[in-house]
């Protein structure tokens, strides 16, 4: 069984997955006109780990960021690391398009999109050790108990993410959920690939942008945890 089946088996086939979602007029533009040249759909991928120097068309660290969203923190934090082949991996398309919008007003050269889900993605296409860095920023919290199966941060995909880091690298997550904070910094805790850089939760950097989104939370009484590991060496 790959890494992939064993992490898919573990978690319920959910929808999200192939959601679409209506794209604005701007949007669908933005998708015809730079989707060919700064984004791939992960289905479609050939067999084995991407290529990502020639896609890029350089080498550079190579950091993942794991569900997007509407582009705002990925295009910000890519135009301030410009020294990174910065992907960005989402499944909801008008994220994607707005990103690529974001990616074009700013004059972005170092940021690339998959469309599809990053389980298959870190399974399927990517090799082991190759990453310098994944981060994973408010991913679904799936609060009901019934969905907790859902959410992305268990075991088996920290096990997966942890291979594919190279020595040294890091993974960072940033939750407003306090239980889902919990859970994340348990199932980091336990994968012993990885170690906790801080003691506990991670201080909010600096240069994590807030995005309304977080604002809207800490307004509501949701204070955001962060948590920043480190890939070890075998
Ligand atoms: C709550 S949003 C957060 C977006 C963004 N990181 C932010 O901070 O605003 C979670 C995002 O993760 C994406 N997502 C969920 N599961 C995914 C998966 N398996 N692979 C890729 N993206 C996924 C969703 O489509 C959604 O855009």
């Amino acid at each position: 069984m790959t890494p992939t089946d064993q992490v898919s088996r573990k978690r319920s086939i959910v929808s999200f997955v192939h959601r679409g979602g209506r794209m604005t007029v701007g949007q669908d533009r933005a998708w015809q006109r730079s989707w060919p040249r700064l984004g791939k759909q992960v289905p479609e991928l050939p067999p084995g780990p991407l290529d990502t120097d020639s896609w890029f068309g350089r080498e550079a660290p190579l950091l993942l960021e794991i569900g997007s969203g509407m582009g705002e923190t990925t295009s910000l934090l890519a135009q301030a690391e410009p020294g990174t082949n910065y992907l960005a991996i989402d499944v909801y398309q008008p994220g994607l398009a707005q990103l690529i919008l974001r990616a074009e007003a700013m004059g972005l050269t170092n940021l690339r999109m998959l469309r599809g889900d990053a389980v298959v993605l870190l399974g399927a296409h990517t090799a082991p050790g190759s990453l310098s860095a994944v981060r994973l920023f408010f991913p679904d919290p799936w609060p009901k108990k019934k969905h907790h199966k859902r959410r992305l941060v268990q075991p088996d995909f920290v096990a997966l993410l942890a291979s594919r880091l190279a020595p040294g690298g890091t993974v960072h997550m940033a939750t407003d959920w306090a239980e889902y904070a919990d859970q994340m910094l348990e199932v980091l805790s336990g994968q012993p690939l990885l170690r906790n850089r801080f003691d506990g939760w991670a201080p909010r950097p600096d240069w994590r942008p807030v995005t309304k989104f977080e604002s809207r939370a800490q307004e509501e009484g949701r204070i955001s945890r962060d948590l920043i590991f480190e890939r070890v060496n075998d």
